[in-house]
């Protein structure tokens, strides 16, 4: 007896052989770019957009990556345009309506792209609407007092400066002259005037997947980002804490300073962001790091395992607002809400106890502290509430990269030293504060102000940070 088949089977069958790899591929490009949007969308109105449109994209269960991320950033360029269409055009029944961002996609390929192939239904159903979206816009353009689309966008997006590409030259694997010659074969490559190992490119050189990326001899790093480790400048035999590290740029940047030699404590709390570190330290080949998942502030700075720690790096979560034409932020629909007060004041509150925490390690004589934030309150403000602490422990500010020219805004002591970077200029806004101590572990023994007191001092700026530490059996969670 002949055996039937499954309901649909030979259509799909079907349906797969009249597909050309041409039309395959444009099918998934839409609908994973729909599921991207979808995910940043959600984000972005649930005000937690953790996850860059880059990342998304550039995730591994992606395939077709450049044709995604083009038509994504495309879509959300052009998103508010499409939503007053399809407001105006209102041809969109409930089933359509629950599956928005594939429909966004599509019209934006309808209205500003290239006439979507008829081979989904979500295709064939909106194809046979072009004209009232077409009709649509027209009516749009007469509402809103213009003449083309370009002009309408315009009206919403601001302008991003073109970044040239960075890449860090990880020295663990590779000299910088040889990245020069390698990288030189593909574009123009000149070597940074402010940080030694950073290599400058054109804006736009896509380095995403070549080899020297893969294998992790460069890394894809900004200015500022790379300017960080740079300025706290560990010394190879230290011990290290980065304190809030994932996916852990500065952590290898450090370990690379550090030629490998010393040992890193890499804390981070995210579970999902220690894996990404794991794989990024993988990936860089250094040996000297260990990493802690869990919290800074829960570091108890007196546990001996922390005795020799000399140098900190802190650079905690912020708003990111230095780099939102990185991250795409600006295309978000949410775009102009997204510092919100609220959300600035719970960041500077973390960061201001994150910072007064890494000033409390007893023999730590360097900790830089850093933001892509533009935002004064969780730069000069962060520094300016910890100046009185960080002067009873004998620490002062210290001027990172003394030749570059933009410093902190004149709102607090010792802003000539902070460093900034202007999104307009530098095409990121960066902030940078070095504190060192006066009083090293080499001279401790001469030190006029004892470990003892160095103690109470600490305890009396701050009292906050006592009852909140509490010693933890880190050695179970150490990697
Ligand atoms: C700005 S990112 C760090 C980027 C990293 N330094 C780099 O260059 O790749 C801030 C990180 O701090 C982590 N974080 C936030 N609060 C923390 C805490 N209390 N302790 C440790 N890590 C924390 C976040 O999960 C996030 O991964």
């Amino acid at each position: 007896m002949a055996r039937r088949k499954p309901k649909g089977t030979r259509q799909s069958a079907v349906a797969k052989q009249k597909f050309s790899s041409a039309e395959r591929s444009s099918l998934y490009a839409s609908r994973e770019a729909a599921k991207v949007l979808r995910t940043v969308l959600r984000g972005d109105a649930d005000r937690r957009a953790a996850t860059s449109i880059k990342s998304l994209v550039f995730s591994h269960s992606v395939r077709n990556k450049r044709a995604t991320f083009a038509l994504v950033c495309q879509t959300l360029k052009h998103l508010d345009v499409i939503k007053q269409v399809l407001e105006i055009a209102d041809v969109l029944n409930s089933k359509w309506k629950r599956q928005e961002p594939l429909v966004y996609i599509i019209c934006y390929d309808i209205l500003f792209g290239k006439d979507p192939l008829l081979i989904g239904d979500a295709e064939k159903f909106l194809m046979r609407r072009k004209d009232a979206f077409v009709s649509s816009l027209a009516t749009l353009l007469v509402r809103k007092k213009v003449e083309t689309v370009d002009e309408l966008l315009g009206l919403s997006q601001p302008n991003v400066p073109l970044k040239p590409r960075y890449v860090r030259v990880n020295t663990l694997k590779m000299d910088v002259d040889s990245a020069v010659q390698e990288l030189g074969k593909l574009y123009k490559v000149q070597k940074d005037e402010t940080v030694p190992d950073l290599l400058v490119m054109p804006p736009g050189s896509d380095l995403h997947a070549h080899h020297l990326v893969k294998n992790g001899r460069i890394f894809l790093q900004g200015k500022g980002s790379a300017m960080v480790a740079a300025a706290l400048q560990p010394e190879p035999s230290w011990e290290v804490i980065d304190a809030c590290s994932a996916p852990g740029n500065k952590t290898i940047n450090l370990a690379a300073l550090m030629k490998g030699q010393g040992k890193i404590i890499a804390c981070e709390l995210n579970e999902e962001r220690v894996k990404r570190l794991e794989q990024t330290i993988k990936l860089s080949g250094a040996t000297n790091i260990e990493v802690v998942h869990g919290d800074f502030l829960g570091l108890n700075p007196e546990d001996p395992s922390f005795a020799k720690v000399r140098a900190i790096l802190l650079d905690p979560s912020c708003s990111g607002s230095g780099t939102i034409s990185d991250r795409l932020d600006h295309l978000l629909p949410s775009h102009s809400a997204v510092y919100d007060s609220i959300r600035l004041h719970k960041l500077a509150v973390f960061q201001k106890k994150a910072l007064a925490h890494a000033l409390s390690f007893p023999q730590v004589e360097r900790v830089v502290y850093s933001t892509c934030s533009i935002h004064q309150i969780e730069n000069e403000d962060v520094v300016s509430s910890v100046l009185p602490l960080a002067s009873s422990l004998g620490f002062e500010l210290a001027t990172p990269f003394p030749q570059w020219q933009r410093r902190g805004l004149p709102v607090c002591e010792g802003s000539e030293h902070l460093l900034r970077m202007d999104p307009e200029e530098d095409k990121e806004g960066f902030f940078i504060a070095l504190f060192t101590k006066t009083n090293k572990l080499d001279d401790l023994e001469s030190s006029e102000v004892s470990e003892r007191e160095c103690r109470r001092r600490r305890k009396q700026c701050h009292p906050f940070l006592w009852p909140k530490v509490f010693f933890r059996a880190w050695n179970g969670q150490m990697r």
